[in-house]
């Protein structure tokens, strides 16, 4: 386990109109690590990882990127630091086979000509090497694919692009048990190459399965950032409904620490 976060967020604000949404949230992702980000539903958790995709602008604080404040004003500035986000509509095209999907709106080209076997290649060396053997072919529709399939499509995607940091909402939201199982170790294997995972999940068991840290928000502060081997599911719950953890004796705000 590494010591310095690669990214890091000091007193995030975020509002909409009159509503703040975001009340003076630091967070820190760690590479080689599976953060956990937890959170009752509106606590903000796809705001915060909107404001770090770039896709909302953060009315304050700092956003800091390998040591350095960075600006980030669009998801574009996001993916050139290697940030990427796994969506969970996951937003990819029914009628395009894997491939085509993969590089989506990034096609490779020689010439006008669009150079596809570069791409397949790039597909197949990205699959192989996230360890993913349960896609049949490359070239498949992804309307043919499974719900577990297409969250391993979705992830490749993101990890195609050099990213350092992937963040996932809800990968294990619609899945049954074994591809549950499918893609968290997928997600684990993420970690265990290097790159700092952000999991967004509603799911204990999923969270305790596979994250290194939990932070959790509530009513958009952080109520704590800690290691997950130090705490209870239970503790984990109380931090989620209260933003409280009595036994734990953390702050509820900015509980970036651990
Ligand atoms: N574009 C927006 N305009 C106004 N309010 C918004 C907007 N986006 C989010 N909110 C509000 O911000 C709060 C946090 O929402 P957010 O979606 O970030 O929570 P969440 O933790 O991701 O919830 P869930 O688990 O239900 O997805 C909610 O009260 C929501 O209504």
């Amino acid at each position: 386990m590494t010591a310095t976060p690669i990214l890091r967020l000091r007193g995030i604000d975020k509002s909409f109109g009159p509503v703040q949404v975001l009340h003076d949230v630091s967070f820190d992702v760690h590479p080689g690590e599976v953060t956990a980000l937890v959170g009752d539903n509106g606590a903000g958790k796809s705001t915060l990882v909107k404001c770090i995709g770039g896709i909302h602008p953060i009315d304050g604080g700092e956003y800091w990127f390998e040591d350095e404040e960075v600006q980030v004003h669009s998801p574009r500035d996001a993916a050139a630091l290697g940030v990427e986000i796994v969506y969970q509509d996951l937003a990819l095209c029914d009628n395009l086979d894997i491939v085509q999907n993969m590089f989506l709106g990034r096609e490779k080209r020689r010439g006008l000509v669009l150079d596809d076997a570069t791409m397949e290649e790039m597909a197949a060396k990205t699959l192989e090497g996230l360890s993913v053997r349960t896609v049949k072919s490359i070239r498949q529709q992804v309307s043919s694919l499974s719900g577990g399939q297409r969250q391993t499509v979705a992830i490749a995607k993101a990890v195609l692009w050099n990213s350092k940091v992937v963040i996932l909402d809800e990968p294990t939201a619609a899945l049954g048990v074994a591809q549950t199982a499918q893609v968290l170790e997928l997600v684990r294997r993420l970690a265990d190459n290097g790159l700092a995972v952000v999991l967004i999940s509603h799911n204990m068991n999923d969270v305790f399965a596979v994250s290194d840290r939990i932070a959790a928000l509530y009513l958009g502060r952080m109520a704590a950032q800690i290691r997950t081997s130090d705490v209870t599911h239970a503790q984990v719950v109380e931090l989620i409904t209260s933003g409280r953890s009595g036994d734990l004796g953390l702050a509820t705000t900015n509980g970036a620490t651990a």
